[in-house]
């Protein structure tokens, strides 16, 4: 059945427009400047203990989820983080928003170590930085009605909103986020899984965060409306001048979101680097190989362009290789490889000759690798070496996402 809101769309626009302008001025006096680090994350750590024993446990070792990750977000920036199941990124985004505590490390947020903070001190930061989750299937209460769903930070952040304003905010972040107002009093089963994760997105944004961490917020989606959802997140990000963390395991999406991308691999960021230097100039074979993997819908590029097979399995994070942790399924590993654990640095052969290879890279024989189509390869016609991209119909980044009619038609009365 389709919705008919067209009367009352225009003046829920505006209205939203005046919203996100208040939420955009609610956070003013914290915004810092586009380029400035807001979040400095330093040898984070997060090792689970292993126990043995019913009544007496014995720690015997320890799941090394993530072990010593580093990396700086800038004001205004979206660092994408990829890497294959269990490599520990979600560990590193339930650590950035403290639903978990880092075994060691450092998070600073605007220059101030949060890592340890309790209490208010706590709750004040937490305010700041949000969670979007991967499934929103799962993630939404299917007792809540979306409008208290939404509202639900208020409860504990009441000087954001006070409960006279709750609905009308709510409404607000319904329209910023491209879904009718009007449907403040659905429940999540009412909505398809784009519009769900649309309401998992408004709930973020609920407490005028500054920074978004997004745990594979696409992934449980069709991919036309992982394009809508992505485009969302785009605009959102201009309107509001929000930072991302945006962690996936889909390199296509990373790239098409990320204006820097960390790619991690068993507990560790291996490479890190702009869009362009890791897609165009990967030095560290693991991300080679990652990339090599990514599908090419272009047959022509498909087939002139070579694959590397990784054999054997992740190792387990209980007891990961001595040295580089990709050396059992690295073919350059040498014996060096085992004794020194390489350090995310700029490669020596790099340091010298500026470039785009010149990044960050943990490996001792770091060499560049043309995997995937650059840019202009991409920008060339389909059958012409064409790459992949993301895009769906009607999908352009706009300024403000409009409601979405179609999807909207999904929802069941
Ligand atoms: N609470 C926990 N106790 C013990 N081990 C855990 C716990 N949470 C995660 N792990 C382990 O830590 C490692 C990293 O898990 P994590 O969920 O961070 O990986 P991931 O890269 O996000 O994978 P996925 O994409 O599948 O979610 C995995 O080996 C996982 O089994």
């Amino acid at each position: 059945m389709r919705a008919d809101h067209s009367g009352g769309r225009k003046h829920a626009r505006e209205e939203g427009e005046a919203a996100a302008t208040q939420l955009a001025t609610a956070r003013a006096g914290t915004a810092y400047a586009n380029g400035d680090p807001i979040l400095e994350v330093r040898d984070l750590v997060k090792h689970y203990p292993l126990t043995q024993g019913v009544l007496f446990k014995k720690q015997v070792g320890a799941v090394k989820a993530v072990d010593g990750v580093s990396f700086d977000l800038s004001a205004g920036e979206t660092l994408g983080i990829v890497g294959e199941s269990g490599c520990g990124k979600s560990t590193v985004a339930r650590m950035l928003v403290h639903l978990e505590r880092p075994t060691a490390g450092a998070i600073r947020y605007k220059g101030e170590d949060i890592t340890r903070l309790s209490g208010r001190a706590l709750k004040a930061v937490r305010r700041n930085i949000q969670m979007v989750f991967q499934d929103p299937y799962t993630s939404l209460n299917p007792r809540m009605t979306v409008g208290d769903i939404i509202g639900e930070p208020y409860e504990i952040h009441p000087e954001v909103a006070p409960k006279g304003e709750r609905r009308r905010k709510v409404q607000d972040l319904l329209d910023v986020v491209g879904l009718n107002p009007e449907y403040i009093n659905r429940y999540p089963h009412q909505f398809s899984g784009g519009q769900r994760q649309r309401i998992g997105i408004a709930r973020g944004l609920a407490l005028n965060p500054e920074i978004i961490v997004a745990d594979e917020p696409v992934s449980a989606l069709d991919v036309s409306v992982q394009a809508q959802v992505i485009n969302l997140l785009d605009s959102l990000q201009s309107e509001f001048g929000l930072s991302f963390v945006f962690i996936a395991h889909d390199l296509s999406i990373v790239r098409h979101i990320s204006d820097r991308v960390g790619v991690m691999y068993l507990g560790r960021i291996v490479e890190i680097g702009t869009d362009e230097q890791i897609y165009e100039h990967p030095t560290h074979p693991y991300t080679q190989a990652l990339l090599s993997a990514v599908p090419v819908p272009d047959p022509m590029a498909r087939e002139s362009r070579e694959r590397i097979i990784l054999h054997g399995d992740v190792p387990s994070p209980a007891n990961p290789p001595s040295g580089c942790r990709f050396r059992t399924r690295c073919w350059k590993a040498q014996e060096r490889c085992a004794l020194e654990v390489p350090l995310l640095a700029v490669p020596a052969a790099f340091r010298l000759a500026p470039g785009p290879a010149s990044h960050d890279s943990a490996c001792h024989f770091a060499e560049e690798k043309h995997v995937v189509a650059s840019r202009e390869e991409r920008d060339t016609p389909r059958g012409e070496g064409r790459g992949p991209e993301i895009e769906a119909p009607g999908t352009a980044v706009r300024k403000r996402p409009p409601h979405d009619p179609e999807a909207q038609g999904d929802i069941q009365p």
